[in-house]
Formats: C-alpha cells, sequence, structure tokens
C-alpha cells in the first residue's frame, strides 16, 4: 500500500512547522525519517494519523487522495508514539485486547494474532507480565505488536528508541527490519539517530520544516561528497549528528 505526502505545510499561528514536504515511502522498507529537534516529525505524524488536520497539500493512499477522517487510512495505519500509551497496570494481553476492541477485534482474534506477534518481537512468554513489570525496551516492542495487531501495511514510529540503551535499540530496530522483509511492512521511523540507519535505507532528512533531502543514505553521501551519514547531515542541517546517549 503506497503512501504519498503532497505538498503539506503546516502552520502554528505565524510559526511554520511544515513547510511544502512532499514524499513517497518505499513499500516494504524501513524508511528513515533524520531530524534534529524541531524539524517537524511529530507534525508530520500528527497530520498522518489524523490527529491534525491538513491545512495544505494532501495525503495519498494508493494514489488516492486522503480527504477528511478515513478509516481506510486508520486500519492500514499503525503507529507507535514518542510517548507510551500503555497502561501500565494490565498484562501485556490485557492491553492488546483493549487495543483490538477499538480496531473491532473480537477477543479472540487478537489472542490469535497477538500471540504471533509477541513471538515474533521476541515477548512470547510475556503475555500475562504486568507492563510495569517490563524494562523500556519490552515495552516498546508491546506497543509494536499494538500497532500491528489490526494488520496494517503501514507501521509509523516516532522516536521509537528514545531514551533505550545501545542493546534495547538495536534489538527493536532488528526486529522492525524483519517485519519489513518478511511481511513486507512499510516503516516510517522517525529518528535523530544517524546509527539507526543503515547504507541502503531510504532516507528523509528534515530540517526546520523543510525536506533536506530524498534519497538513500549510501546516495546522500555521495551527493554531498562525504564519508558518513553524519557528515552529510551535518552538511545539510549545519548541526552535529547526535550520537546516543548510552
Ligand atoms: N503546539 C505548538 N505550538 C507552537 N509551535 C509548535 C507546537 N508544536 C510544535 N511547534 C513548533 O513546530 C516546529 C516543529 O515541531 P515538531 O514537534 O513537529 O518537531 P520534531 O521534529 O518532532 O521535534 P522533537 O524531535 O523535538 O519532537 C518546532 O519549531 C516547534 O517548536
Amino acid at each position: 500500500m503506497g503512501l504519498d505526502v503532497h505538498h503539506i505545510s503546516f502552520r502554528y499561528g505565524a510559526r511554520t512547522a511544515l513547510d511544502d514536504v512532499s514524499f513517497s515511502l518505499a513499500e516494504g522498507r524501513l524508511n528513515a525519517l533524520l531530524g534534529p529537534n524541531g524539524a517537524g516529525k511529530s507534525t508530520l505524524y500528527a497530520l498522518l494519523t489524523q490527529l491534525f488536520r491538513l491545512q495544505s497539500g494532501e495525503i495519498r493512499l494508493d494514489g488516492h487522495s486522503i480527504r477528511g477522517p478515513s478509516r481506510v487510512l486508520k486500519q492500514q495505519l499503525g503507529v507507535v508514539f514518542q510517548q507510551s500509551t500503555l497502561d501500565l497496570d494490565l498484562s501485556v494481553m490485557q492491553n492488546l485486547e483493549y487495543h483490538g476492541a477499538l480496531h473491532g477485534l473480537s477477543r479472540r482474534q487478537v489472542r490469535q494474532e497477538a500471540g504471533s506477534l509477541l513471538e515474533r518481537l521476541g515477548l512470547g512468554d510475556r503475555h500475562r507480565d504486568s507492563i510495569r513489570s517490563l524494562n523500556g525496551g519490552h515495552r516498546r516492542r508491546v506497543e509494536i505488536a499494538r500497532a500491528l495487531l489490526h494488520r496494517p501495511s503501514i507501521l509509523l514510529l516516532d522516536e521509537a528508541t528514545v531514551g533505550l540503551d545501545t542493546a534495547a535499540r538495536q534489538a527493536i530496530n532488528r526486529h522492525v527490519r524483519e517485519l519489513c522483509r518478511e511481511q513486507s511492512l512499510t516503516v516510517l521511523w522517525a529518528t535523530h539517530l544517524i546509527e539507526e540507519i543503515a547504507p541502503d535505507d531510504p532516507v528523509l532528512v528534515l530540517h526546520q520544516g523543510r525536506l533536506q533531502a530524498d534519497t538513500t543514505a549510501e546516495r546522500l553521501c555521495r551527493q554531498q561528497q562525504v564519508p558518513t551519514l553524519g557528515a552529510a547531515f551535518e552538511q545539510l542541517t549545519g548541526l552535529r549528528a547526535p550520537t546516543p546517549c548510552s
């Protein structure tokens, strides 16, 4: 399922958060959305998920323009926001069941789907555990499982690995790449961490609301005539590429 963003601009009063942004997601791939703080990533996610109304431009799903609240878009998108929305006192499965009910799935459907998703995400034995008892990396994986429960074809992750240690970040990155490969899942992976991006990943670089690059990481390095994506990022934004804290 193709997702295109076509000439989107968005303002908060006098402040421009997105300025004429257009791109198409590569299907079945992890599309990295790289941008420093304040680049406009969260605003873009709020528009894609229809949390905010478009001010100008359009979103197209498989070539069809989405106008107004769309059930089709809702069905095709799975979303993991920056802030966790899991209920800490409920179990992993209860959290998934609650979300499934919102999407009209029966308990049985949820249990079937959740079983294989949790297995795939390395949480096969944690169904009954409360969210509170899980570490940050495992909570993130539950959120990914929850986002995929209704079988969307596109997964939007907004800084999904923020605050996690290196091992947990790498594990989540690996799991998401497996889902792309094995299920042709299309992913938009917003990050400010260069190290999460592979050389052949499609990369969108957003800075001050403008799309500065739409290519693969290796092509971007060639275009900018620099050896690393970090150096290309610095050249495009004038900012040092952030490195993880741990
Ligand atoms: N509610 C708001 N009111 C006014 N300005 C806002 C609001 N939300 C965001 N902005 C501004 O819009 C721009 C884009 O912000 P946005 O949160 O989309 O960026 P971001 O790339 O997600 O940043 P971060 O990584 O820090 O979350 C920034 O200049 C920000 O200050």
